[in-house]
């Protein structure tokens, strides 16, 4: 099962600035919603950003583009409304960040958000497929288990999948990794640097403690609770917003980080690692979130899973039997026949 392992050398890749300039065209797609906004945000103050597009069907997603427009950088930002105009919104992008879709209630699981995300993923994918095929995709949509294999079965289909630049973004379950390890070590979160492995739900969700760096000792009667608070971490946020939501700001600082990351890779700087949940061959499934190395053209090295210990393992286990079952529903859903409203003929 975990024969094809390639060890990583992990280094936390998280700083948000950088003194050199470029021109990346960035297209979010769920601009106006709970996680477009402040990820919208967050890309105007990136100064690697030099065109940013708001797309949403939302009608008043052009009054978000207003409102970012107005800020201090010297990025353009354009908005997009409606289906008609997603073409338009995704025209040569070089990044698109997707956090379009409906978020979970509670009580809900987030493959419960199947029903509604499936068919939003395919059409942007349909859609990019002829407007910005090269583009690095980032996927926030849950479920991402699913999403991702929908989006690449698209591309596929259009016959434009590179898969080195195709990412479900799972960075907010190593940001709250980070965060809770702090917590719990008395260390700056900043400074922490927790892999977490599988996929984005629930028992998929693998953090590997024993990798973390700085090392740090986790008391073995704590290490389930932990392990658990950081799987249920989502729905920890979706209880406390008690209707009204789950994780947006958090998840908004986690794609911009992500970005972020991904521009710098493309920009040449070496040695960017990332978790991220990708189409990948280093366990028996084939989309597993490991930290990858980004690179000029995506993902320069998937770095695999790498050691763990027996607990890891045993948790491994049982996230890739979840896994296989999420991934094969994304598969079958992309090939039904039928074209998602809005697609291009
Ligand atoms: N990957 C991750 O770690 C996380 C993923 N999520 C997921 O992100 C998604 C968005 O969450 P929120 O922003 O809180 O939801 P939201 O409801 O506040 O915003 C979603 C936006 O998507 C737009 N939208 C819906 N259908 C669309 C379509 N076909 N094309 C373009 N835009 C469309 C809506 O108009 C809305 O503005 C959800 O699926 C949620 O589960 C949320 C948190 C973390
Ligand atoms: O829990 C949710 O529904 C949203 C999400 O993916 C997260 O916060 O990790």
């Amino acid at each position: 099962m975990l024969s094809r392992i390639v060890r990583p050398t992990l280094t936390a890749a998280r700083n948000f600035s950088t003194s050199q300039q470029n021109n990346y065209k960035v297209t979010v797609c769920g601009a106006a919603g709970g996680i477009g906004q402040p990820l919208s945000l967050l890309l105007k103050l990136n100064p690697l950003v030099t065109e940013l597009n708001c797309y949403d069907i939302a009608p008043f997603t052009p009054g978000v583009a207003c409102d970012l427009s107005h800020i201090e950088t010297a990025s353009k930002v354009k908005g997009f409304a409606g289906q008609e105009s997603l073409k338009d919104a995704l025209n040569s992008a070089d990044v698109v960040v997707i956090p379009a879709g409906v978020p979970r209630k509670p009580g809900m699981t987030r493959d419960d958000l199947f029903g509604s995300n499936a068919s939003v993923v395919k059409t942007i994918f349909e859609c990019a497929s002829v407007a910005c095929p090269d583009a690095i995709f980032c996927i926030i949509t849950n479920p991402v288990n699913s999403c991702v294999p929908i989006a690449c079965e698209v591309l596929k289909k259009a016959n434009k999948l590179n898969p080195r630049r195709v990412f479900g973004v799972s960075t907010l379950d190593i940001v709250r990794a980070n965060t809770f390890v702090g917590e719990m070590c008395g260390v700056n979160p900043k400074e922490v640097n927790v892999p977490v492995i599988g996929g984005h739900s629930g028992i998929t969700i693998v953090p590997l403690f024993s990798r973390a760096t700085p090392k740090v000792t986790i008391p073995a009667d704590k290490l389930d609770a932990l392990t658990k608070r950081v799987q249920e971490a989502g729905t920890e946020v979706v209880k406390a917003k008690a209707g009204h939501g789950s994780a947006t700001l958090s998840m908004a600082y986690s794609g911009a980080r992500f970005a972020n990351n991904v521009m710098r890779a493309l920009m040449g700087e070496p040695d960017v690692i990332e978790c991220a949940y990708v189409m990948a061959d280093v366990t028996d499934v084939d989309y597993f979130a490991s930290p990858v190395k980004l690179g000029k053209c995506g993902i320069e090295q998937n770095c695999g899973v790498g050691d763990i210990n027996e607990y890891e393992t045993k948790l491994l286990c049982d996230a890739l039997e979840q896994l296989k079952r999420d991934i094969q529903k994304g598969v079958d859903f992309a090939n039904q026949d039928q074209k998602c409203k809005g697609a291009p003929e």
